[in-house]
């Protein structure tokens, strides 16, 4: 089965404000203040008995008093300062040209192709190689000392963006065909959320490459900076100096390092906790109400009913592989037709091809109306249920619902998707988050998002494989009835011999780039325990027995 799996979302990020214990954590605090304790003692203990001469190891006290005169004099804040203000400012430099690269290729794998050269040669060259270039180009000024900065801090940013970007969009690729999303509105609803962690991430990184980059910046003719700060004092034999200006990137770096993780923390949760931050879910006004019901309850006339009509179907995919090859058959208008058959026989490839998020290598698929109807010349509004739900955990259920209709203007939207959700019997959990859903529920809310479009087909493809037994044979039920009372094309590709026979007005058996008929309980209300149900549900288990010994 290749239907994409739900997202799940593990990075450096994952500790949500609500999962962490609330107040301050000493033990933990305690457990991180140990080891620098204990160094700072050996080191005490070392300078006093004096293991080392006091050029190359001046004694804590000794730095500390370096570090109390100079915090006296300002001269420690004024090259704090100064370094703070190149590390940011190289940063939000570097920080905008990666994001902005980043977001132009993740796309377009052939813009970046073209830019590939000149990027991995400057990733492997080290900066502080360019900074005789760099004078030579640019002065002795702070220009070459941002440069170093920027160009150490731009591909840890570039190449976190780039890559969490592009695993998002391949992941969601086809549920974004399938709701024909713009690029627009991919970007803002499913491959920012969805790659928030991988880009906070790439930015803390950056942050801290900047840091590392400054001393290297600071020699170039530097006036003002820590790094100056340490070369001015090693160049006068003050290795206390020295100490107190890589205590203090140190101690500075911790301290950016601690306020950029909370904000990225607090962004992140703003990000994809949607749910806190609109508006709670209120009930539709009694007019609007009856319009959303009608609408999501909208009964498409039987007559206007496209049928799906496949001719000469063939897919043959790169590798070689062909699970079809001439396909000819039609799913009639307003009738669910099952589709059986063996692992890897071609069903999902089939109905890719239906939902037109795969191009077939021959034939074509057509939709056809009865002469007469109304709606002759429109392409069917399809509708798609995944094997899993595919919700989006950033987004409430109701919002995962408006995803299948973003087209829908916004009034209208809510109140389809409110609606849509009570026809699924979930009403009640429109803003509840997917992760406090069962398996059930959240397959019930992936089809009620294919039910707010209103479908006239309606493709499934084994909507209800995962499923335990029970929860499978309450969804049935339920989708037998939504079906009754809102007539569709439906394809469902199911593994379920029964549940093909309980729901499946039409019977297919694709096998060997063939679809067999099986002619199917006619009576609805035999389905379920009928003799002629469990004949026929015996007679397709032993022709998809019988077939080749199963891979
Ligand atoms: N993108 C692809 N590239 C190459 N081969 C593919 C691709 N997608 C499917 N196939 C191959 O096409 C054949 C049919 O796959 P498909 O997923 O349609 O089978 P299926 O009948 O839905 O299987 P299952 O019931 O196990 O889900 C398989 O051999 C599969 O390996």
């Amino acid at each position: 089965m290749t239907t994409p799996t739900p997202f799940v979302r593990k990075d450096d990020f994952s500790t949500s404000p609500e999962k962490r214990p609330s107040g301050v954590d000493l033990g933990g605090v305690a457990r991180r203040a140990l080891l620098p304790l204990l160094i700072l003692l050996a080191w005490y203990l070392a300078a006093e008995a004096r293991l080392f001469p006091p050029l190359l190891l001046p004694s804590p006290v000794r730095v500390f008093g370096a570090a109390a005169e100079l915090l006296e004099t300002g001269e420690l804040a004024k090259h704090a300062a100064a370094s703070l203000a190149r590390v940011v400012s190289g940063f939000l430099i570097s920080a905008a040209a990666a994001l902005f690269l980043a977001f132009l290729f993740y796309r377009r794998r052939r813009w970046e192709e073209g830019a590939s050269i000149v990027l991995e040669s400057l990733r492997v060259v080290p900066p502080l190689s360019l900074v005789p270039l760099l004078i030579l180009w640019l002065g002795i000024g702070e220009a070459p000392k941002l440069a170093i900065v920027v160009l150490s801090s731009f591909f840890p940013v570039y190449l976190n963006a780039l890559s969490s970007l592009r695993a998002v969009e391949a992941r969601w690729r086809e549920y974004a065909r399938a709701f024909e999303l713009t690029p627009g509105e991919c970007l803002r609803h499913i491959h920012v959320p969805g790659a928030i962690g991988g880009l906070l991430t790439g930015l803390r990184l950056g942050f801290g490459y900047a840091w590392r980059a400054l001393i290297g910046s600071e020699l170039i003719a530097a006036a003002s900076g820590l790094g100056y700060l340490i070369e001015d004092a090693s160049s006068m034999a003050r290795t206390d100096v020295v100490f107190v200006g890589v205590l203090t990137i140190a101690l500075l770096g911790i301290l950016c390092d601690v306020l950029f993780q909370k904000g990225a923390e607090y962004f992140e949760a703003r990000m994809r906790r949607t749910k806190s931050l609109t508006p709670p879910v209120t009930p539709p006004t009694s007019q609007n109400a009856s319009h959303a019901a009608a609408s999501a309850s909208h009964k498409a006339s039987e007559h206007d009913l496209p049928a799906v009509r496949i001719e000469m179907l063939g897919k043959t995919f790169p590798g070689g592989t062909a699970p079809f090859e001439a396909l000819t058959d039609t799913f009639p208008a307003g009738r669910v037709t099952a589709l059986l058959g063996r692992s890897g026989c071609g069903k999902t490839t089939l109905l890719k091809i239906v939902a037109g998020l795969s191009a077939p290598t021959a034939g074509c698929v057509r939709f056809e109306r009865k002469a007469g109807s109304g709606a002759a010349a429109l392409r069917p509004a399809i509708g798609i249920v995944f094997q899993s739900p595919m919700l989006l955990d950033w987004k409430t259920v109701v919002e995962n619902v408006e995803m299948g209709i973003l087209h829908v203007p916004e009034t209208e939207r809510r109140e389809r998707a409110l609606a849509a959700l009570d026809v699924v019997g979930l009403g009640e959990r429109a803003d509840a988050c997917p992760e406090e859903l069962s398996g059930g529920m959240a397959q019930r809310v992936g089809f009620a998002r294919a039910l707010a479009r209103n479908p006239e087909v309606l493709l499934m493809d084994e909507p209800f494989g995962a499923l335990d037994a029970l929860t499978r044979t309450a969804l049935q039920r339920r989708c037998r009835t939504i079906l009754a009372e809102r007539p569709m094309t439906v394809l469902l590709i199911t593994h379920d011999v029964r549940e093909a026979v309980r729901l499946g007005d039409e019977i297919r058996i694709l096998e060997a780039g063939r679809l067999v008929t099986e002619p199917a309980v006619s009576d609805p209300a035999e389905r379920e325990a009928g003799l002629e149900a469990a004949a026929l549900e015996e007679r397709i288990l032993t022709r998809l027995l019988g077939g080749a010994s199963l891979q």
